[in-house]
Parts: C-alpha cells; sequence; structure tokens
C-alpha cells in the first residue's frame, strides 16, 4: 500500500504539518476515572488524546476494556484517541498480559472502530510488529513504533537507526522518548530528529524527558518533532508541562520565526 509521505489526515488534523499536535495522556485505572480525567482533559482542547491503557487495572477483562474505550471515545468525541499500552521495560506500568495477549486485545479493540492511533513498540517481535501493521491497515489505524529509554540517550546515529527501523515496517510514524543526562544530550536528541526528520520519510515524534529535557517538549517541533505530550490531570512521563504552559510557549514561538 502506497502511503502518504510525511504529513497526513487524521479525523480533518494534519499530523506532521506545520505546528506541532499537543497530545495529553491519559492514565485513569478505571473507567470512573477515565471519564472524569477527560472531562478536564477534553476543556483544554488537545490535538490528541493518548489512553495509556497499561495503567488500567481491568486490561485483563476485555468486555471491561471494550466498555472504557467507548466510553472515552464518545466523550473524547472528534479528538483523534491514540491507544497504548506501553510495556514495563519501556516505563510502562506493570501488567499481566503477555505479548500474545496485548496482541489479541489490540486487535478486539482496533475492531470498535474506536481507535486512530496505536503504538507499539519497535523492540518488539518483528512479527508481531508486522501482524499488527497488516491490522492496522485493514482497519485504516496509524501505526507509530516506538523507542522509549528512561536511562540515558544513545548516540545520534542509534536514535536515526530507530527512524530507519520504523519506516522499514512501513509505519506511519516514529516516535522516540529518551532520558538525558545533561544538556549535551537534549542536543544529541535534537540532531537526531533533525535528521529523520530530513532523511526518513514518515513524521517523526520526539523527547528527551525529565527536567534538563523538558525544552524539547516546547520547541523539539522546531527540529521536525510532530507532536508533544504536555499534562492536562495528570503525568505520564517525565518531564511533561501543563498544557497550557505548552500551547503558550508554542504560539510564542510561532509569531516569532
Ligand atoms: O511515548 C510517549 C511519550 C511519553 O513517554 C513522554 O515522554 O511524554 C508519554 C507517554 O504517555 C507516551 O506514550
Amino acid at each position: 500500500m502506497e502511503r502518504s509521505k510525511k504529513a497526513f489526515k487524521v479525523k480533518g488534523k494534519m499530523v506532521g504539518g506545520q505546528r506541532p499536535m499537543i497530545c495529553i495522556p491519559l492514565v485513569g485505572k478505571d473507567k470512573e476515572e477515565l471519564i472524569k480525567e477527560l472531562h478536564v482533559i477534553k476543556d483544554k482542547q488537545p490535538d490528541i488524546i493518548e489512553w495509556r491503557a497499561d495503567y488500567f487495572k481491568d486490561l485483563d477483562d476485555e468486555s471491561k476494556v471494550v466498555d472504557a474505550l467507548r466510553k472515552v471515545s464518545d466523550i473524547a468525541e472528534e479528538v483523534p484517541l491514540l491507544f497504548t499500552i506501553r510495556s514495563e521495560a519501556e516505563g510502562g506500568q506493570q501488567i499481566t498480559l503477555n505479548e500474545k495477549a496485548k496482541l489479541n486485545l489490540l486487535t478486539q479493540l482496533m475492531g470498535t472502530g474506536t481507535i486512530d492511533f496505536v503504538d507499539y513498540e519497535l523492540d518488539n517481535d518483528e512479527d508481531d510488529i508486522k501482524y499488527l501493521r497488516n491490522i492496522t491497515d485493514n482497519y485504516g489505524i496509524k501505526l507509530i513504533t516506538s523507542y522509549h529509554n528512561f536511562r540515558e540517550t544513545p548516540p545520534v546515529e542509534t536514535i536515526f537507526e530507530k527512524g530507519r527501523q520504523a519506516e522499514d515496517y512501513q509505519a506511519d510514524m516514529v516516535k522516540i522518548s529518551v532520558m538525558p543526562n545533561n544538556m549535551d544530550d537534549v542536543l544529541v536528541l535534537l540532531e537526531a530528529t533533525q535528521a529523520i526528520n530530513k532523511h526518513i520519510n514518515i513524521p517523526v515524534v520526539s523527547i528527551s524527558m525529565g527536567e534538563y529535557g523538558s525544552i524539547s517538549r516546547m520547541f523539539g517541533w522546531k527540529f521536525g518533532s510532530a507532536i508533544t505530550f504536555g499534562i492536562g490531570e495528570q503525568s505520564s512521563a517525565p518531564g511533561q508541562i501543563p498544557v497550557e504552559d505548552l500551547r503558550s510557549v508554542i504560539n510564542i514561538i510561532e509569531k516569532t520565526t
């Protein structure tokens, strides 16, 4: 299938265009919490809502997940929904599902017609990533392949390689979130972002986490990062800043550059 090069639209919104999209994560542990959180988040007008379902306590009960997903989707309305079950190895919560069960669940959930993007880690088995690419294609869902490193920032070449790998899998986007141990590491992430943006044919989302990296969340888009994650109700990763602050900085940068 011929995939769109670089920018594309989801629910009428441009992904990978000039202005970065602001994504707010949802981290509720049950349906009630999710609904409460979502009402607060929705008022903050995110461009994307990410349900970090690894926080959901009944992830092993498909009917409860489906029920919560439908509710989330109803409230989110026109806002595109990103569905993520982050693995513990890449900074997610501990879950009881093994990879096979996770893939089965993802497949069932995608069939509900409520998900716009799915996040799946590049570190997973090649066959599993290809399987998911197939299913997402069948349902017209965008696949984001991702890489997280909560310990350090690997060299530019290693990060760039993640972009290449995602492109080889024909993912729609690549997402990279790494931890800096100093400001040099933040520059490494930004340099890698620029290189991926120049040489890889799919949009990149990149994040330098933690205190050092939080500036990357504000101006990483100037180096090519297509989405930035901000706090609506609760943070889902270190260094995230409130969405209101994020929006003000983006507006200022947009006005002056
Ligand atoms: O991959 C990412 C990026 C992120 O880890 C961040 O650093 O903002 C937050 C996660 O919720 C999301 O799935």
